[in-house]
């Protein structure tokens, strides 16, 4: 949770102007989700199409209904209403977490959650491997893939040189950047990561991007974010949610232009601002 009004400047131009918004395939749709948490709508009524190879975000004030949707998205959260279909059809709205993610939706929540006492590659290999005992009989020819894609991702995630580095002794962009490469190993075709550069320096802000980037050639990408230069600078596409609504969906271009997201951002920031001048 960050203060959000002062992260938002609709005057900073989109750097590259207008982005194609891709007419790639389906990974992922949403349709008609609710929530509601005892007698509360949190979302309501909400529509959501991923697509491969395209770097999505999700903006929207405090409480839109942003996380939630995720939540539903891999599982962890039942929507009251609505069906979340895999682009091949398969309905998955009424699956358990692990089978969700055993279809290759990965999720990342806001904190790094690794095994801060394990090196790089023991949390690696934990992902790959999470019941050795099944797979003895494979055992070879898995080492021999194994060493293969850790390295593959370890180049990808920017630590190809910290494989026997204790995890715990990273930074907090280089543990983010640990779990995102643990999901990578497990191939997903969608990966959901909520607020990835929250607490980052800028220049693991960048890097962050262009590893978003760079993902996004392989499978889908949604991010939760509140950080509007990080959105301006990286995002294919936004959709921008407000009280548990679709409220527009477009490039950050056409989202900056229109009046109605204008307002709810300043409408949120005219209440900031008059807690603070305490009325
Ligand atoms: N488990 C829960 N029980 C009750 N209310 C909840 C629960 N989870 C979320 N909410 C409420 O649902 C609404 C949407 O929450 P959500 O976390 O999805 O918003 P968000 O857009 O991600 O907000 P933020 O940017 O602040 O994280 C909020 O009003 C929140 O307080």
């Amino acid at each position: 949770m960050q203060p959000y009004a002062k992260k938002v400047d609709f005057s900073v131009p989109v750097r590259g102007e207008v982005r194609e918004i891709g007419i790639s395939p389906i990974v992922l749709s949403a349709e008609d989700i609710t929530v509601t948490f005892g007698g509360f709508v949190a979302v309501n009524g909400m529509n959501l199409a991923l697509r491969k190879n395209e770097l999505h975000f999700l903006i929207g004030p405090n409480g839109a209904g942003k996380t939630t949707m995720l939540d539903v998205i891999c599982g962890k959260t039942r929507p009251a209403a609505g069906r979340v279909l895999l682009g091949d059809g398969l309905d998955i709205t009424k699956k358990r977490d692990y089978e969700i993610a055993g279809l290759g939706v990965g999720r990342k929540f806001q904190a790094p959650s690794i095994f801060a006492n394990l090196s790089v590659k023991e949390n690696l290999e934990l992902t790959l491997d999470p019941d050795r005992s099944v797979f003895r009989a494979l055992k070879v020819r898995r080492n021999r893939c194994t060493t293969f894609e850790m390295k593959k991702v370890l180049e990808q995630i920017g630590l190809p040189d910290r494989l026997h580095v204790r995890a715990g002794s990273l930074s907090h962009g280089e543990k983010q950047w640990l779990e995102i490469g643990m999901l990578l190993l497990q191939k997903p075709r969608l990966l959901l990561l909520d607020e990835p550069v929250a607490g980052m320096t800028d220049e693991e802000t960048m890097k962050t991007g262009m590893l978003l980037q760079d993902i996004a050639k392989a499978c889908s990408v949604v991010v939760v974010e509140h950080d509007m230069d990080f959105v301006r600078s990286f995002a294919a596409k936004v959709t921008v949610m407000h009280e548990g609504k679709l409220l527009k969906e477009g490039s950050m271009a056409e989202i900056q232009r229109d009046p109605m997201v204008a307002e709810v951002y300043l409408g949120k920031r005219r209440e900031t601002n008059a807690q603070a001048a305490g009325h």
